[in-house]
């Protein structure tokens, strides 16, 4: 029987372990404190998924080498920017032949690696066995048992089937891909474009403004994408346009709700003081429009959200400047 751990006791973490549960796949989670192992050990995470029942199947501890003993699949669901500190302490817990799935959306300040990269080189894996699942996949709604689909890819496709037949409920369809670079970026630059949209609707505008963004958005994502060398149907797919939508319309989106914020006029730090888990946009922004700027492609949405985010911009003169771009034409 295939069996799994999963690393990281958030929303995310914690849904996709119900996820596995669900599907037939016994999980053992790894938190760092104990009154979070004791409470998922008693079935529920009322501080990341309140009213949730988790399901049987789970169980937690703080100990990485309990957590991981056995697993065939290793999912690692923490922010993005602590991955590599958190990989020091537990490659010695990682079995030798395991996939190690990331479940992260970010772009790693500093070195503007993609979470699989940063795998691959902190935690000594193999880019063979190193697995990434996006696509539209809110939290709450997943944990709700609300039917949606999503991405697992590898470079090895028999392994991103091995995870994606662990990981199929009957609420949960998850479809294989070998592009990892392509489904890693839709669901990095999809958080920095859903604080853009929720910077829209802070502003009071409309959807034709929102939708406007979210197109040129996918644009900024493809261009980005083809020239690191991913597959560009990818955009057009569940980890690309399919997450682009579900974040930057939804409610639930952290990333949205941040944007929303600074577009009705608090300062981000203030934004950062009321928003208790991960907006991985806010940090990404910086390492996106870095690698952007690495690779020659221009990434207009991305960069007025940078100079909001860090550069103390208002979000009203950021669409000014947005608009009083030259002209050009769409393909371009
Ligand atoms: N929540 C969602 O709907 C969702 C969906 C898809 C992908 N994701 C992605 O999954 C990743 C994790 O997101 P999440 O929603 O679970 O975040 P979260 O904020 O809900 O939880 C983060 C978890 O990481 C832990 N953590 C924080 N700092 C840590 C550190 N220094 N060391 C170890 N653990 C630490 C927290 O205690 C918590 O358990 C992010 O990259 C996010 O973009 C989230
Ligand atoms: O809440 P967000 O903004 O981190 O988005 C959650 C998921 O990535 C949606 O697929």
């Amino acid at each position: 029987m295939t069996r799994a751990a999963v690393f990281g006791t958030g929303s995310w973490g914690t849904a996709y372990a119900a996820v596995l549960a669900d599907g037939g796949t016994p999980v053992t989670m790894w938190g760092r404190r104990q009154a979070m192992v004791d409470q998922i050990n008693a079935g529920s995470n009322e501080d990341y998924l309140p009213g949730i029942r988790l399901p049987e199947g789970i169980r937690a501890t703080t100990d990485p080498v309990e957590a991981a003993a056995d697993a065939d699949i290793v999912v690692l669901a923490v922010p993005s920017q602590t991955l590599r500190a958190n990989l020091a302490e537990w490659a010695h817990a990682l079995p030798r032949r395991a996939a190690i799935v990331s479940l992260m959306k970010g772009v790693e300040l500093g070195t503007t690696k993609r979470m699989s990269e940063v795998i691959a080189e902190a935690g000594g894996i193999e880019p063979g066995r190193i697995v990434v699942v996006s696509g539209p996949n809110l939290a709450k709604e997943i944990a709700q048992k609300q039917p949606a689909a999503s991405v697992i890819a590898c470079i090895d496709e028999r392994i991103a089937e091995m995870v994606a037949e662990a990981s199929n409920p009957p609420y949960f369809r998850p479809y294989t891909s070998g592009d990892v670079i392509g489904v890693e970026l839709g669901g990095a630059v999809k958080n920095v474009i859903a604080l853009a949209v929720g910077m829209a609707e802070g502003l009071g505008m409309g959807d034709n403004s929102k939708a406007s963004i979210i197109t040129r958005g996918l644009a900024e994502t493809s261009r980005l994408g083809m020239k690191l060398g991913a597959d560009p149907v990818t955009f057009s797919g569940l980890a690309g346009v399919g997450d682009l939508i579900a974040t930057c319309m939804s409610p639930l989106s952290r990333n949205r709700t941040f944007g929303l914020n600074l577009g009705k006029g608090m300062t981000v730090d203030e934004v950062v003081a009321v928003t208790r888990q991960t907006a991985e946009g806010v940090k990404s922004c910086e390492s996106i429009l870095q690698l952007a700027h690495d690779h020659g492609v221009s990434v207009p949405i991305i960069e007025q959200v940078a100079a909001v985010v860090h550069d103390g911009r208002s979000p009203k003169e950021v669409v000014g400047a947005l608009m009083l771009r030259a002209l050009k034409n769409e393909a371009e």
